[in-house]
């Protein structure tokens, strides 16, 4: 769709959004003008570095300030969608094992089915034509994750959506739907909005579908705490001074967790600005809090910045059973630092095993053992991590590259000479190149799909490149706390680390981490 058609398309969206009562005036009593819902605190804008299409503010917004409502009538949900289609509603009853979300994705197909004729015309248009989840990845983008846990979060997603596909198939057919929504491809796309534009709703699990307000893109939550309880205090007060925002609800949303969700006094889904915005500045929502993986999961995309992204390592087996942590919670954090329950696991795990349960309780309440232990247990740490850096294909600076290669290919269409990349770069280019059939008798030939691989391959590879760096920072840290202990320890403590140990040869760990002896510290038995 060229962009003139796109920004009609947008047009008569946000005409029909008006009429529907949506709108983004704190107040009712502000009438918008028939032609927008928007245009008192919000605007469609491109954010190309952040979501692409999304809200920016109109003006200047304070937190807490309520940004958009949308009336419980125009939420499309599956209750709705049948309430509007008796054929739907019959046809659903009949398949009564079908879980909350196949039937909002049956139902949004069936709509999608209707084309011109459906209510909700304006509305679907404005959805993406693909997803970039994890589910939509091919084999080829999900080997490129290069990390087992990912690899199998990627294989169960697309053997989810498959094994969903196919039980809700015999439903569609009912239905009569076109043969290309019976696809699995169409699936995907249902499966795909569902999964990155619903919002939650209590009374449907599979949430629902909100205009307007799925047009905003995620920031991670956590980025605006910085305002201290005193500011947040501060604000709300000064809400309260202003004539438009004086209600105990817009006063309760200054001190709000959430910024979003559905208010049932005002029968409508309120959207509540989190932070102070300037004028022309993205205003983004909370999805949740999700780490990359999830992220690409979810919504395919990923943060290169987020506060909660987490690196799972593989332990050794028994180490998940010496704490009685679960273990999404033995993680590294993006700075490099293992969380509690790591920590305290490897620092248990570091006590030989008949000494361990004197111990538990000092480890469990976040205690230091012993230096001894520290220096083992930071140690394993750090070596565990540059092993798992060391057998993967390419390392994180390589895979850099080859995201500047990418990204230089999609807007030339002209590839780097493969003769000077790092062999294993190399590889993994020329088999992805042949697999999409990109390149053909020397010449490149970029179809729409090739293009949406290569922008998947680019996604695989940017969570590699993060789950790597945020390796490479632990074993910084663990280097970082060991020569923390070395430098604080006397002269006679000093001359305990003076024996040569054998570690990895590539470990780039500091000298006299390397000379530190097994036989002075207290060593598990392993
Ligand atoms: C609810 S929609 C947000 C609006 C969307 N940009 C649109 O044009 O309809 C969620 C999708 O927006 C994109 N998105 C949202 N926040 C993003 C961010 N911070 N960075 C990159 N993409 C983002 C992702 O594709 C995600 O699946």
């Amino acid at each position: 769709m060229d962009d003139e058609a796109e920004a009609l398309n947008l047009k008569s969206f946000l005409r029909w959004a008006t009429e529907l009562g949506i709108s983004d005036s704190p107040s009712t009593s502000i009438t918008p003008s028939p032609a927008s819902c928007l245009g008192y605190s919000l605007f469609v804008s491109n954010f190309p570095e952040a979501g692409g299409r999304g809200l920016a503010a109109a003006r200047d917004i304070k937190k807490g300030e309520l940004i958009l409502r949308v009336p419980k009538g125009v939420l499309m949900t599956s209750q709705r969608l049948m309430r509007n289609d008796e054929s739907l509603s019959i046809a659903v009853k009949k398949h009564a094992s079908l879980c909350c979300t196949q039937i909002l994705a049956v139902a949004l197909l069936n709509e999608v089915n209707k084309g011109k004729s459906s209510r909700w015309w304006p509305y679907l248009k404005q959805f993406p034509r693909s997803y970039d989840t994890l589910a939509d990845f091919g084999k080829f983008e999900i080997q490129a994750l290069q990390i087992d846990d990912a690899i199998w979060a990627a294989q169960k997603a697309s053997q989810k959506a498959e094994g969903e596909w196919k039980e809700a198939s015999a439903l569609m057919h009912d239905l009569k739907l076109k043969p290309q929504l019976l696809a699995l491809k169409a699936w995907l796309w249902a499966f795909g909005s569902i999964s990155s534009r619903t919002m939650h709703i209590p009374w449907d699990e599979a949430g629902c579908f909100c205009p307007v307000g799925d047009f905003f893109n995620y920031a991670a939550p956590g980025e605006e705490t910085s305002n201290s309880e005193d500011q947040v205090t501060r604000e709300a007060f000064s809400l309260q001074e202003d004539s438009m925002l004086n209600s105990v609800t817009e006063l309760a949303a200054a001190h709000r967790l959430i910024d979003a969700g559905y208010e049932e006094d005002v029968s409508s889904y309120c959207f509540y600005a989190r932070r102070n915005y300037q004028k022309g500045e993205q205003v983004l929502l909370s999805y949740g809090t999700y780490t990359n993986l999830e992220l690409l999961q979810h919504y395919g995309f990923i943060l290169s910045d987020n506060p909660n992204d987490k690196a799972f390592i593989p332990l050794e087996p028994n180490m998940y059973s010496l704490c009685s942590w679960e273990s999404e919670s033995l993680y590294i954090q993006p700075d490099g630092k293992p969380s509690f329950a790591l920590l305290s696991t490897v620092r248990i795990w570091a006590v030989p095993q008949n000494n361990r349960r004197p111990v538990a309780h000092l480890v469990y309440s976040g205690y230091q053992l012993s230096i001894e232990n520290e220096v083992v247990a930071m140690r394993w740490l750090a070596k565990k991590c540059r092993t798992i850096l060391d057998i993967l294909p390419t390392t994180a600076e390589e895979d850099g590259k080859l995201l500047v290669i990418l990204d230089e290919f999609q807007e030339t269409h002209q590839l780097v000479d493969i003769k000077e990349m790092p062999s294993a770069l190399a590889t993994e280019l020329c088999a992805f190149m042949e697999s999409k059939k990109i390149v053909s008798d020397g010449t490149c030939v970029i179809s729409g799909v090739a293009r949406r691989s290569i922008g998947r391959l680019k996604l695989a590879i940017l969570w590699r490149y993060q789950y790597k760096k945020i390796l490479s920072n632990c074993i910084l840290h663990c280097t970082e706390v060991i020569n923390d202990i070395i430098s604080t320890k006397d002269l006679e403590y000093k001359e305990i680390f003076f024996k040569p140990a054998n570690l990895h040869s590539h470990c780039f760990i500091p000298l006299h981490f390397r000379l530190l002896p097994c036989s002075v510290i207290s060593s598990p038995t392993h």
